[in-house]
């Protein structure tokens, strides 16, 4: 259960944003704690170890609150899960709090600041990090005028008032050079988001159609192959079809090209709406395109081939109303021991015969013959 609650379950984010938590209280806890505990036994924390005790019991109070905040999960309420931001505000509190009592050794407990700041380079923004830096060298100076007012004996002012300007100045430093990290990060981040798209767009089109969204003819004849091998192995029955629209080229003189454009889009809906499982459908070229129906046979591929068919002779257009669009079909079921190229040139010659037929014909090339149906059309002038 433990080992859930580190791993932060089946998530991975939550469980890097866990273990920078726990990294962040333990490690950077454990040397802030170190450093004072060290300094008290020195005889440099004022208050001596009563105080000690008491600060460190609520200051670990408060970074066992973060942990288990993490640890349960409500950190995904957070807009920033990491808690970067509010991480960095209550170590910088607390190293605040403590530097009050550190007289002797307050700016080395105050360097551990440095180490804070550099756990929001990579997280957080500049300007928020500039107000962790404000406010840090600020509240140094408030720490100073207090121990001064409140604790004279305890405090060389000037020697004081010169760490601090040093501190100041590596403050400045620190918080301008976040602000270069911050902006290289960004401008890395932009990037990698844009060629992450570039890489998506170079997988689309090397398999797909651009215009329809289906298979090009390149990859349809990759995963062809592969089929036409699992069917040679006997494993299933699979037909291959070429589709043609009848008369594209007059479509696009009637209507334009643009309207031609969306015929062929159309015919990819429809042509998808009726595959399915490992079906495909591929656009070979201009108005050509190749169906490869898996796990069928001649028949039940002519009915959904004929469907295809009379689906798209059946669609009417607002800007074209007499237009019919119709398709010609030839298709040929894979034969043992066939090569590719013979099973393809089955369906060609089925195609061919459906458009000498008359087109808006599906011609199915059966061993030896080839047989057709369909609605002839009268060919145009
Ligand atoms: N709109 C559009 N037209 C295209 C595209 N690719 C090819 N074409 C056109 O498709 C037409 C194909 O014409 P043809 O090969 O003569 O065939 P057809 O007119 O359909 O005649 P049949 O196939 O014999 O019925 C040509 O006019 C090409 O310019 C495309 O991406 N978009």
């Amino acid at each position: 259960m433990q080992g859930w609650f580190i791993t932060g379950g089946a998530d991975p984010d939550q469980a890097r944003t866990v273990r920078r938590v726990l990294f962040a209280m333990v490690a950077g806890g454990l040397a802030h704690t170190l450093v004072c505990w060290i300094a008290a036994q020195l005889d440099f924390f004022r208050g001596g170890s009563d105080v000690f005790t008491r600060l460190f019991l609520v200051i670990w109070g408060g970074h066992i609150g973060f942990i288990l905040f993490t640890l349960l999960g409500f950190n995904r309420l957070c807009r920033d899960p990491s808690l970067t931001l509010p991480v960095i505000w209550w170590s910088t509190l607390v190293l605040l709090v403590s530097a009050y009592y550190t007289d002797q050794v307050r700016l080395c407990v105050m360097l551990l600041f440095f180490a804070i700041l550099q756990t929001g380079v990579f997280r957080s923004r500049r300007r928020d990090l500039a107000w962790v830096g404000a406010f840090g060298v600020l509240a140094y100076l408030v720490i100073i005028a207090l121990v001064a007012h409140w604790h004279p004996e305890a405090v060389d002012v000037t020697a004081e008032l010169i760490q601090w300007a040093a501190f100041l100045m590596m403050t400045l430093a620190v918080v301008s050079l976040a602000g270069e990290i911050g902006m290289i990060r960004n401008k890395l981040a932009q990037r990698n988001r844009d060629l992450g798209e570039i890489v998506d767009r170079i997988q689309r089109l090397a398999v797909r159609d651009e215009l329809t969204g289906l298979y090009n003819r390149r990859y349809a004849m990759e995963r062809l192959t592969k089929i036409r091998e699992m069917a040679g192995r006997g494993a299933f029955g699979v037909v291959v079809a070429y589709a043609d629209l009848d008369h594209f080229k007059q479509i696009n003189d009637t209507y334009g090209h643009g309207f031609g454009d969306e015929v062929l889009r159309l015919f990819a809906r429809r042509a998808g709406e009726l595959l399915s499982g490992r079906d495909f459908c591929a656009r070979f070229g201009g108005e050509e395109f190749l169906i490869v129906l898996v796990k069928t046979d001649l028949e039940q591929a002519r009915n959904v081939l004929e469907q295809l068919r009379r689906n798209l002779a059946a669609e009417r257009f607002d800007d074209a109303p007499a237009l019919r669009v119709t398709v010609s079909q030839g298709l040929a079921d894979y034969t043992a021991g066939e090569t590719l190229e013979d099973w393809l040139a089955r369906a060609d010659d089925a195609l061919y015969r459906a458009k000498s037929q008359g087109r808006n014909r599906t011609v199915v090339a059966h061993r030896g013959r080839l047989d057709g149906t369909g609605d002839a059309l009268p060919v145009p002038e």
